[in-house]
């Protein structure tokens, strides 16, 4: 059989960016795939924004060895309570994998999509990440299986790839010229030498690249990683856009890089920033005229299980998935009712949202738009502002919502006793948690979630945030807008509005 070439030329009116209702990766925006491409989407939380409300995803830790080095990178083991890429409390064996994957989908039907991402990278270890992919494709065949490298040894997996059912590959392209490159990664392993500076990132880039063409051409779906590093390639990675979608891919995902003293690496100990909220929507915005971006990316450790945004690994824990006896045909069974119920609920929303007269046409084009920073969970309203974790961010504007990232907070308020607890700074720590959580969601101009106590309200009212907590357990979208049309009766929509100042 001829496999479909994907490409990623648009089809019909589809600009770039969102469509007025839609956001990032949502329906619209994937609109220039063929069919059967989309009905592979549909269902994967990190290919679809809508998707990644209903659906999880869950990594498996088999691939501990690396044969490059990126200047952002620490692997680190036994760690539960760091939340970052090549993150893992526990290394699995094939065998150890296939069981924690069975327990899981088993308990937690909702998780669609199995990937292998590191700690190092699955194509270093392809003993290792092949076996656990040729057992996955026998023994759990409704699982999608995907695969994320940094794409040194892709041109000769890409058949092995194909052979093993694995329709999702990340390629991680930081760069297309060797020069930055040469300042991202300090060396390769290649052909039993290590290689260094602009010959080393040349070979990398190389074999990127021939390896996205590979995958393409099998129609295998490619989504592009890169790290925005400012100073470094944020200008160039336009470019790298531009070229990667002209070879196929079907997804750019730029994430912000994450840099700490602490993690060990170079680029966190040489104090190398990341970029800003703003500076990383602003590049994500320009690289949308030529393609759809990915927004919705949590930048998960190489074992998170869960939604995304939640880290459900503490459950399955090799000790834990020991005592748990998994028939896989039931739990197969009850997992296509629980998919086929959300995929319907998702179709009957669609087709809801079509028979309205969308609201923003009764605002002037003329309004400004509005960040609103949103507690939300499954597509709704539904988090008390002291308990999340993460706000989500939707800029409303007369053409519509549309989704532009999210923004990680600490816990305020973990429960009755320690309540308002968060709100107190102390002499170890000047800032408390409620401040540095305002300060996080700052650019925003209205917080929606469903419930929130006296103090944070009124420290968000002196930030210039107004707390909304009338929409809760109202789909986000319907929400944000409602919020927006309020705003503009109100008059408040007129003009920019200065910074500090009250909404
Ligand atoms: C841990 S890697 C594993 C897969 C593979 N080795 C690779 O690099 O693509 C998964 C993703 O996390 C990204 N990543 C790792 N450390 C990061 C950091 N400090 N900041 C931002 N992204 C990071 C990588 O670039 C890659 O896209
Ligand atoms: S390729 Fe992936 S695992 Fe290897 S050093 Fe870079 S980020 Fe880390
Ligand atoms: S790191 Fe991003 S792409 Fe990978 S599973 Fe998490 S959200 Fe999805």
């Amino acid at each position: 059989m001829e496999l479909p070439v994907i490409s990623n030329a648009p089809s019909g009116a589809q600009g770039g960016g969102c469509a007025s209702s839609g956001c990032g990766t949502a329906p619209d925006a994937l609109s220039h795939l063929p069919d059967h491409i989309r009905a592979k989407v549909q269902d994967h939380p990190c290919y679809s924004e809508e998707a990644h409300h209903y659906f999880a995803r869950m990594h498996v830790a088999v691939a501990p060895a690396c044969n490059i080095q990126c200047n952002y990178c620490n692997r680190k083991y036994d760690c539960s309570n760091e939340s970052r890429p090549g993150v893992v409390s526990e290394l699995l064996t094939p065998d150890q994998a296939i069981r924690k994957i069975k327990a899981v989908a088993a308990q937690i039907p909702q998780m669609t999509v199995l990937g292998i991402a590191g700690p190092g990278d699955p194509l270093a270890n392809p003993a290792r990440t092949f076996e656990t992919f040729r057992m996955l494709s026998a023994q759990t065949p409704d699982i999608k299986l995907c695969v994320s490298t940094n794409g040194l040894n892709l041109p000769q997996y890409a058949d092995e790839i194909a052979k093993h059912n694995i329709d999702h590959v990340t390629i991680t392209i930081n760069c297309v010229a060797p020069e930055i490159g040469a300042k991202i990664y300090p060396w390769i392993y290649w052909e039993n030498k290590r290689i260094r500076g602009i010959e080393g990132a040349k070979i990398l880039i190389e074999q990127q690249q021939k390896g996205l063409e590979a995958l393409t051409s099998r129609g295998i779906l490619v989504k592009v990683n890169s790290v925005m590093i400012p100073g470094v390639n944020d200008a160039h990675l336009k470019e790298v856009s531009k070229i990667v979608k002209a070879k196929g891919a079907f997804l750019h995902n730029v994430m912000p890089l994450i840099a700490e003293a602490e993690h060990g690496t170079y680029y966190g100990l040489m104090a190398q920033r990341g970029p800003t909220d703003e500076e990383l929507q602003a590049l994500q915005d320009e690289c949308s005229g030529d393609m759809s971006m990915m927004r919705h990316c949590r930048q998960c450790r190489a074992d998170a299980v869960g939604l995304l945004g939640e880290d459900r690994g503490d459950e399955f824990t090799l000790d834990k998935i020991d005592v748990m006896d998994v028939d896989y045909e039931a739990a197969m069974a009850r997992r296509k009712v629980v998919h086929d119920d959300i995929l319907s609920k998702l179709e009957a929303d669609r087709a809801a949202k079509n028979t309205k007269v969308p609201v923003h046409l009764s605002i002037a084009a003329d309004a400004r738009p509005v960040l609103m920073a949103v507690a939300g969970k499954g597509g709704v309203v539904a988090e008390h502002f002291g308990h999340a974790r993460e706000f989500l961010i939707y800029e409303a504007s007369p053409d519509g919502v549309r989704f532009i990232g999210h923004r990680k907070t600490e816990l305020y308020c973990a429960g009755l006793d320690t309540c308002g607890e968060g709100g107190v700074a102390t002499e170890d720590e000047p800032e408390s948690v409620l401040e540095r959580n305002i300060k996080t969601l700052s650019g925003c101009e209205v917080v929606l979630c469903s419930k929130i106590g006296y103090e944070p309200w009124g420290m968000l009212e002196a930030a210039g945030i107004a707390p909304n907590g009338e929409h809760a357990m109202a789909p986000i979208e319907d929400a944000v807008m409602a919020v927006y049309k309020e705003m503009f009766d109100a008059g408040r929509l007129a003009a920019p509005v200065a910074a500090g100042k009250a909404a």
